[in-house]
């Protein structure tokens, strides 16, 4: 790195942690308690000064980069199609039982690529555009929706625990979506100029698949659709928007660590054409998942491991940059999670895998930690 990238860089650090006070205070414990990431410079600011080549050590991962990857793995990736779903009567006889596709889905893989989902194309287009235009704006602009300490919100980084952690090539913005009374408008970006209420928009159309995909989902589990309605009515989302910048070095860096999400149903937007997200075979090798309107299904706590909760990451492309926008569908936080007793009523017969924990202790679990591939699930087991 020349002498002048290296100052600027540096300059970053300084101030973030001028932001944040001095790096001593930034104990891991403090952030346990506060539910909050270290603060990191934008890997964004650093391409645009750099182009992307002379990666700093803390983002060189080229051990996790070398994993194999299979070439022919990607047509195996379950679809499943949202209107067959909710019309299970207008199937032809040829097309088999939706539902049955859906439960193996989650069985096999808990991954599933979701299409005629029936969120508006002017939704959609609306959200992608307003995701590129924010990421788009100036430093300045963004850095005043910036994470603030003792919060997740915000425009930054997270599970960010340790000032010698690796770190992922991205910057996000991460925000309290549904129901409205959770949301902190301070984080709320007011430009692009439509980006507030296309973000209500996409949210309530994308929470409402996804209630209607959990009913689903319950239904094929044997349970009484009360079951999951009593943990969902007033359930929470939270929406990630992810920028990855491109990396002269793509090969050794990493977007996303390994990681498996934590809630009931991510539903992920990947927003350009640019290749990236890969989700792991059993084999222990890694499949690409074509951009195509996609969703992650999350129910391991939930099913006693019944569903599985697929183990997924991002790669980095050495042109283009790479956007998603990831919506997290949560119980609502009155309810307990963990094992539903309606599903291990048996205990003679089946073993009760995961602890029940109430909703804040359920976050701080998921959130005060490194992402480390199913490292969170371990926590949450017996
Ligand atoms: O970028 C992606 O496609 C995946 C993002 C993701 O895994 C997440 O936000 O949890
Ligand atoms: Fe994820």
């Amino acid at each position: 790195m020349v002498a002048a990238e290296a100052d600027t860089v540096a300059t970053q650090w300084e101030q973030v942690a001028l932001r944040y006070g001095s790096s001593s205070e930034l104990h891991t414990a403090t952030y346990r308690r506060k539910m909050e990431s270290l603060p990191v410079p934008s890997v964004q600011a650093m391409v645009a000064v750099t182009g992307g080549a002379h990666v700093p050590p803390r983002y060189l991962r080229p051990e996790v980069a070398a994993d194999a990857v299979a070439s022919n793995g990607e047509a195996a990736i379950p679809i499943v199609d949202f209107q067959r779903l909710l019309h299970p009567e207008d199937e032809a006889e040829a097309s088999g039982d939706e539902s049955a596709r859906l439960h193996a889905a989650c069985q096999e893989w808990g991954f599933f690529q979701l299409i005629n989902h029936g969120v508006p194309d002017d939704v959609m287009e609306g959200m992608k555009t307003n995701i590129e235009g924010f990421f788009g704006l100036p430093a300045e602009t963004k850095n005043q929706f910036a994470q603030e300490r003792g919060q997740l919100e915000g425009y930054g980084q997270l599970f960010v625990v340790s000032e010698d952690q690796k770190l992922d090539w991205a910057d996000i913005l991460y925000l309290n979506t549904q129901p409205p009374q959770h949301r902190n408008m301070r984080f709320w970006p007011d430009k692009p100029d439509s980006f507030r209420s296309t973000l209500d928009a996409y949210s309530a159309a994308v929470k409402n698949v996804a209630d209607c995909l959990l009913g689903i989902m319950s239904k094929n589990l044997g349970l009484q659709p009360e079951v999951i309605a009593s943990k969902c009515a007033g359930g929470i989302q939270s929406v990630r928007m992810n920028y990855y910048p491109p990396c002269a070095e793509a090969d050794k860096v990493v977007g996303f660590a390994p990681h498996s999400d934590a809630d009931l149903l991510t539903l992920v937007l990947q927003v350009n054409e640019v290749q990236g997200l890969q989700v792991k075979r059993d084999d222990g090798s890694w499949v690409p998942v074509r951009p195509l309107k996609g969703a992650f299904v999350v129910m391991q706590i939930f099913t006693n491991g019944r569903y599985r909760s697929i183990e997924h990451r991002a790669m980095i492309n050495a042109e283009r940059a790479r956007l998603s926008v990831a919506a997290f569908h949560s119980p609502s936080i009155d309810a307990t999670i963990g094992p539903l007793r309606e599903l291990v009523a048996d205990q003679e017969r089946e073993e009760v895998m995961y602890k029940t924990v109430d909703h804040e202790s359920f976050m701080r679990l998921f959130f005060s930690a490194k992402v480390e591939g199913k490292s969170f699930l371990q926590r949450m087991k017996l």
